[in-house]
């Protein structure tokens, strides 16, 4: 089966267009204000405006009260919260009850021992993602572009439809699927000139380094 890509961090139009005419199964929407790639709910309903009906619409959250996905929800019809802080598996299960909304819950990987979190979360997700531990002092849990080290995930398997992701680049991204058997490659920092400014033309050479794996 073809490798899917999830485009995340999506902020202007130029880049929704190079992300859907390449092919990309999800876009992600960033909805974390200290992130460079934070869009408002009405930016974010002016660029899921553009996607056809096929793609996945992914939010970002980190650590969200219920008033933010609310009013995130009111403005874009997103089909996928990803919630990439500290999230409990409780909190993760409350959210997915409230909104209906499938959830994605990432996961920071860095050593053989981070792999045991990943059991409670898997009875309560839709989807897990698995990125790498953001660095000591990073402002931000994630988009940080920082691979982890993709033997960890040699020869595993999961209940739940999984995604990669950590420093994924046009370059790199073939070998990460090939070892890892990673169904799904979710990026943003690699197809980016600097954080929060998107290559359309990285874009196309992440999803097109994809094909005949
Ligand atoms: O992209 C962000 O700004 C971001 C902010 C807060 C949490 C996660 C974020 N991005 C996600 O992090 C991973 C890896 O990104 P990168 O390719 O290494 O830049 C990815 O899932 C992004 O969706």
């Amino acid at each position: 089966m073809a490798v899917e890509a999830k485009i995340c961090g999506i902020n202007d139009p130029q880049a929704m267009n190079a992300a859907v005419q390449a092919g990309a199964a999800h876009v992600g929407l960033v909805f974390f204000p200290p992130s460079p790639r934070a869009v408002s709910p009405q930016e974010a309903a002016m660029l899921a405006a553009r996607a056809p009906a096929s793609l996945n619409l992914v939010g970002l959250f980190v650590n969200p009260e219920d008033g933010l996905i609310d009013q995130v929800l009111e403005a874009v019809p997103l089909d996928i919260i990803q919630l990439h802080g500290k999230e409990p598996p409780e909190r993760v299960a409350e959210i997915r009850a409230r909104t209906g909304r499938e959830v994605m819950k990432a996961i920071g990987l860095k050593s053989r021992d981070d792999l045991a979190a990943i059991k409670a979360y898997e009875p309560v997700v839709d989807y897990l993602l698995f990125d790498a531990k953001a660095p000591e002092g990073a402002k931000l849990p994630g988009g940080n572009a920082v691979a982890f080290d993709w033997t960890l995930l040699e020869e595993k398997t999961w209940e739940k439809p999984w995604m990669l992701a950590g420093g994924l680049t046009p370059a790199n991204v073939a070998t990460a699927v090939k070892l890892t058997r990673a169904p799904c490659v979710d990026t943003s920092s690699g197809v980016e000139d600097e954080p929060g400014k998107k290559n359309p033309q990285l874009i196309r050479d992440f999803i097109g380094a994809l094909r005949g794996l």
